[in-house]
């Protein structure tokens, strides 16, 4: 409609511009101002305008799809898009108390009428906290799926925008499309990037953003059936307000799943793939003690995979295997290039690690393997039997010194300290760390230290940590010590098949020892 305007325009002022040119036959005025070169000049000019045009015309389709294009971007945020889905609680497995709690959102939604007439309203918002691929996402979109109402899935990063008013205005328009669209689920994922305590200083984009949030949970009634699940890896970040009652105001924790929920996991990832009698999915359950519900689903992906590169009919317990190790080593490398000298050394580290998790049973030792995959030159896979929930200071103390027991390895036969320890320490410093901060297992006595006090007590706290990381690393030395012809035989061992099982290792070795007998050691 515009390009006509402009068309009519042009044109008009095409033939003023000659008529006017020509005028200096009839007014002698106009004669000089419409010398030829002047006239010479307009008529260019307007050709120029015209010929524009006609190219504009010439690739209709592209002007056309340009145009679209834009005025999708302008006016259509991505927050408004939304679907229908498909998803249902069968698709979610195991998280049995929350699917049991989401029930009664999922009848408020379905049958508005029988709240209403007692006088209760809505649940607004439900936070979904825990750690990350434990089906957050898609426990929301089976709530969506149950109710059939519209699912908005968002995520908190889309926005946080540079300039103020914006993400405040994302918002405003994503709770007007839901309150359209209702019934309607509103998934805000990393809702901590809107959603983080606000500063002293409120005035900034994200804190605009966060109040208009605010302002929009309040604002709706309970005629409109809209929900708002807000997920995070991290509670303890979120303004208070946002949890206040009347808001975000229920919480459910969804955690990694035990072995019975990996095993319904495990079910509902392969319900469609065809495997071999030898595919025991208790088993796999065991030893992906863990994994979360998004490791589990690229285990299965992964197992298939690998199933139909080696021309396979069905899927396989080695290809689980295969799988697994993947998702918990990383990709493996094809040919390192690794100097004789330093695979030894790896062996050693590596069997250092092995020898003393076996002796001290702290975890069943599934592999050991000097094949790089990932970042690592090497690696054990260590699977506890039964799924723990609290552990003891010895415990943790035993798990310590399987880190160090790479490091100690390589003093005891090579005399020297390299740097392929270093992802040990690190694990070790957090976890003894953790055991003095946190869980008061340190002469420091008995208190959850928070920010402050670890600032205040920091000279106490590294020599504590230097006591704790010492004593575990001179047992982790004195063990493989007693028994570095072990150490010997199943590092030589290593080196020559790069890879060993638990049960080649009880071949190499016999049954690992009673624990109670390594006390006197
Ligand atoms: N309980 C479960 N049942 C079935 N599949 C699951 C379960 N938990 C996770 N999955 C699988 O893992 C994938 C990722 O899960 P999802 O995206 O819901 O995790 P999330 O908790 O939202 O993760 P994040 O915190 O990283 O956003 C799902 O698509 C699904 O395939
Ligand atoms: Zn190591």
């Amino acid at each position: 409609m515009k390009k006509k305007v402009v068309f009519v325009l042009m044109c008009t002022t095409l033939l003023i511009t000659i008529l006017l040119s020509y005028l200096k036959w009839y007014n002698t005025e106009f004669v000089e101002y419409f010398s030829s070169s002047n006239r010479v000049f307009l008529v260019l000019g307007s050709t120029l305008l015209v010929l524009y045009y006609i190219r504009l015309n010439k690739s209709p389709e592209y002007a056309h799809a340009h145009v679209k294009f834009d005025k999708k971007e302008k006016d259509q945020s991505p927050n408004e898009f939304f679907t229908k889905p498909k998803t249902t609680f069968e698709d979610v497995a195991g998280l049995g108390e929350v699917k049991e709690e989401l029930i009664e959102v999922i009848d408020f939604i379905n049958s508005p009428e029988k709240y209403k007439k007692m006088g209760a309203k809505i649940p607004k918002g439900i936070l979904f906290h825990g750690p990350p691929g434990t089906g957050k996402t898609l426990l929301a979109s089976a709530v969506a799926g149950e109710t059939k109402s519209s699912f908005f899935s968002v995520s908190g990063s889309e926005f946080v925008e540079k300039y103020v008013g914006v993400g405040a205005k994302r918002i405003r328009t994503l709770f007007e499309k839901a309150k359209k669209e209702s019934p309607s689920v509103i998934f805000i994922d990393e809702i901590d990037a809107i959603g983080a305590k606000r500063s002293i200083d409120s005035n900034n984009e994200k804190d605009q953003t966060l109040n208009q949030l605010l302002v929009e949970l309040d604002g709706f009634n309970t005629d409109q059936s809209v929900v708002v699940i807000g997920a995070t890896n991290r509670l303890d970040l979120l303004d208070e307000a946002l949890l206040r009652p009347g808001r975000f105001d229920r919480h459910m924790f969804i955690g990694n799943p035990n072995v019975k929920a990996r095993e319904e996991i495990l079910k509902v990832h392969t319900q469609n793939k065809p495997l071999e009698p030898d595919v025991v999915i208790k088993d796999l359950a065991k030893k992906t003690h863990g994994m979360s519900g998004a490791h589990l689903s690229s285990i299965a992906n992964e197992a298939a995979i690998i199933a139909v590169r080696e021309n396979k009919e069905k899927i396989s317990a080695h290809h689980f295997d295969c799988a697994i190790e993947r998702v918990i080593a990383g990709l493996q490398v094809k040919n390192p290039s690794i100097l004789s000298k330093e695979k030894e050394i790896i062996a050693y580290h590596e069997v250092g690690h092995a020898l003393i998790g076996r002796l001290l049973r702290t975890d069943m030792v599934q592999k050991v393997s000097i094949i790089p995959r990932g970042q690592a030159l090497g690696y054990v896979i260590q699977m506890p039997q039964d799924d723990r929930y609290i552990m003891t200071k010895d415990e943790l103390c035993n798990k310590i010194m399987v880190m160090l027991g790479g490091k100690a390895a390589e003093e005891l036969v090579f005399n020297h300290s390299s740097t392929g320890a270093k992802d040990d320490l690190k694990k070790v410093t957090d976890m003894v760390m953790s055991m003095i901060c946190d869980y008061g297992m340190s002469d420091l006595g008995y208190m959850h230290n928070n920010n402050v006090m670890i600032k205040a007590l920091g000279v106490q706290i590294s020599q504590e940590l230097n006591n704790i990381i010492n004593n575990c690393y001179k047992q982790a030395y004195l063990f493989l010590e007693a028994n570095k012809d072990d150490l010997k035989k199943v590092s030589d061992a290593l080196l020559e098949k790069e890879t060993l099982n638990g049960e080649e290792l009880n071949e190499l070795l016999g049954e690992p020892p009673n624990p109670e007998e390594l006390k006197a050691v």
